[in-house]
Parts: structure tokens; C-alpha cells; sequence
């Protein structure tokens, strides 16, 4: 059985700094989590805090209604995936994945049958009398999930487990944990800091910065609806553009809210000549096709230094660098503000 996990007002000082300085975060039973953060930001701490590695100074860790954090992490009934993976050279991929069972003390039948079952459940089947050293980044990453999961956890923690592969891969592996995820619905918490990888693979997000979370929230809620500023620039591309007296700065677009409204990069799109009025003229600064879409940069007197996608398909060959352009919002554009 999988769990819910909580912590409540968790603090951590590690030599004489105030690592954790109140952590609060709450987790349903099955849901993929993510700690995304700015490196230093206590990402790793929290994870170790709920894998039993790291001692609390303040606050509670709960594993459903059990308070755990005086259980020592062998006893706590967690798989963990570390960035390095920490497999063992000399043994086979079978005997990595089947080590966990043999800590436990179970019989060598159980041991050879889980890992073989594991080592299928991360497509690795063939390879269970393999040398670890002869596999691949990803093969070996493979292996250390399905070491992870040999012992039947309770819970899942993945610390940067992403971190040692070529972009490629981990958008493969992103994929790969997301459909075992689905598959096992096991309570499971990632850490990285690649915010891509967060918002492909998580249910929540918590965001991290200097010991505390920021927001926690779906993917959706923090792109569309970030609480403040550090969230909205770090969490995917934002314009900024100040709300004075109920109107968008520059564009006149009246709003219920004053402060700061984030406007994403495809909340903003092009004005035609025939479009009427509705739009600013800025000066193109910077035009770059990615493959999925044109990014522009366009100052503006007032809205400042904006950020605009435009779908691949648009022909912008109109669009010079230096020359005029003029852009608006999109009907679909969120009003969403942030207070100052
Ligand atoms: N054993 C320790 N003693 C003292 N300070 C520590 C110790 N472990 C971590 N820290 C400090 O705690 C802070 C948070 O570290 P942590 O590893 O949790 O951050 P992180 O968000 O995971 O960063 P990164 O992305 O770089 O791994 C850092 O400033 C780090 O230097």
C-alpha cells in the first residue's frame, strides 16, 4: 500500500544554518511531486527529510497518520533513486535490482522472480545477467528504479534522477517514469531543477526558494496563475507589465486588479494592419524560429522589453529586426495579476 505523506512546519539546521525554515506540504496518497528550485533552495534537504536522512529540528513528518520522524530509514519502507543511482559494479543487473530482497533476508526463488519482474516493469528483461558497467546512462537509470521498487515501498523519492542524461534521453525517461507511474499509482517525490521536467511529470509542483515553499500547485495553476513574482520568471517565460489605474500599461487593456499582470509569450500575438486599433507598436529587437514556434523580443516605451511566441506557421518574413511590429493581446490571454 502506497501512503499520503505531510509535513507540518518542518525545520532543518544543518552546521548552524537554517536550512528548512518551515516546510508545510501536502500529499495524497498515489499523487507525482515535484520540488523544483533554484540550486541551495533545500530541494535535496526536504527529500532527505522524508527519506529518514536527514533529522528535523522542528515539525512533523507524516506517513498517513503515522508520525515518522523518529523511524529510521531503513524502517520507513522507501525506494529512492539518487542522481548518481549507486549501483554496485561487480554484480549483475539482476543482483543490483534483487539486493534490497537480500538485505530483507527473503529466499533466493522470491529474489530471482522479483527482479525479474521489476527489471521487465522498466523494459530491461533481457538484461538481468548483464555487468552493470556494460549498460548505457539510461539502461543504468533503469536499473536503479527497478531497485527502488524491488522491496515493494511504500513510497517513491527521486532525487535529480535525470540529471546525468543527454537532453534526449531524460525526455524519454520523463515519459517512461510518468507511464510507471500511471501504472503503479505509488506515492512518489522528485526533486530537480529543471522546470520541463517538472511540469511534464508531476500532479503538484512545490516551488522552492531559500528554505521555504513558494507555491504548490498544479502545473496548470502555476503557469497560469503564479503567486508571485519569483514564481511567474521561474516557472516558464513571463512578461511582467505593470497594471496602473485598472489598464495594462502600454496597452490600455483595462483589468479588475492594480499591480503586476503576467502575460505569458503566447498570450500576446500579432496585429494585422486590418485589425483595427487594438494593438502596440513596439520595435523588433530579436526574431528566433525554435521549430515549434517564433520567439520575438519587442520594446516598448511603456509594456517594456516583451517576449511574444508565434505558432511555426506564421510567415514572418515580413518581421525585420529593427522595423516596426505591431502586437496585441490574445483572446485567450488570462487576466491574472500579481500584487507588488
Ligand atoms: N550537511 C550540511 N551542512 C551544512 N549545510 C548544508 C548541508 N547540506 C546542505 N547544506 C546547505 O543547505 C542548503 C540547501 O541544500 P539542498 O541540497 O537541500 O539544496 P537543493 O535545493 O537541493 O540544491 P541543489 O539543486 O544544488 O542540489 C544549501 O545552502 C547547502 O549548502
Amino acid at each position: 500500500m502506497t501512503v499520503s505523506v505531510r509535513l507540518d512546519d518542518v525545520h532543518v539546521t544543518l552546521g548552524g544554518n537554517h536550512i528548512l525554515r518551515g516546510v508545510s506540504l501536502d500529499i495524497a496518497q498515489g499523487e507525482f511531486v515535484t520540488l523544483l528550485g533554484p540550486s541551495g533552495s533545500g530541494k535535496s534537504t526536504t527529500l532527505n527529510v522524508i527519506g529518514g536522512l536527514t533529522d528535523t529540528s522542528g515539525g512533523d513528518v507524516m506517513f498517513d497518520t503515522e508520525r515518522v520522524n523518529d523511524v529510521p530509514p531503513h524502517s520507513r519502507d522507501v525506494g529512492v533513486v539518487f542522481q548518481s543511482y549507486a549501483l554496485f559494479p561487480h554484480l549483475s543487473v539482476g543482483e543490483n535490482v534483487a539486493f534490497p530482497l537480500l538485505t530483507r533476508r527473503r529466499p533466493r526463488k522470491e529474489r530471482t522472480e522479483t527482479a525479474l519482474r521489476m527489471l521487465e516493469l522498466v523494459q530491461l528483461g533481457e538484461m538481468a545477467d548483464r555487468k552493470v558497467a556494460s549498460l548505457s546512462g539510461g539502461q543504468r537509470q533503469r536499473v536503479a528504479i527497478a531497485r527502488a521498487l524491488a522491496a515493494s515501498p511504500r513510497l517513491l523519492l527521486l532525487d535529480e534522477p535525470m540529471a546525468a542524461l543527454d537532453r534526449q534521453l531524460r525526455e524519454t525517461m520523463q515519459m517512461e517514469i510518468k507511464r510507471l507511474h500511471a501504472r503503479l499509482g505509488l506515492t512518489t517525490i522528485a526533486v530537480t531543477h529543471d522546470q520541463t521536467e517538472a511540469l511534464t511529470m508531476s500532479d503538484k509542483v512545490a516551488i522552492m526558494k531559500d528554505g521555504l515553499i513558494e507555491q504548490y500547485g498544479t502545473p496548470e495553476d502555476l503557469y497560469h496563475r503564479p503567486a508571485t513574482r519569483f514564481v511567474a520568471t521561474f516557472l516558464g517565460e513571463a512578461n511582467l507589465v505593470p497594471v496602473e489605474g485598472g489598464r495594462l500599461a502600454g496597452f490600455g487593456a483595462p483589468y479588475a486588479a492594480s499591480g503586476t499582470a503576467v502575460l505569458r509569450p503566447e498570450d500576446l500575438c500579432l496585429v494585422g494592419d486590418g485589425d483595427g486599433g487594438d494593438g502596440i507598436d513596439g520595435v523588433l529587437r530579436l526574431k528566433v524560429f525554435q521549430g515549434s514556434r517564433f520567439r520575438l523580443e519587442v520594446d516598448h516605451p511603456e509594456a517594456g522589453t516583451l517576449i511574444v511566441s508565434l505558432p511555426p506557421s506564421v510567415d514572418a518574413s515580413g518581421l525585420t529586426e529593427g522595423g516596426k511590429v505591431r502586437i496585441g493581446l490574445s483572446h485567450a490571454a488570462p487576466r491574472h495579476v500579481i500584487g507588488d
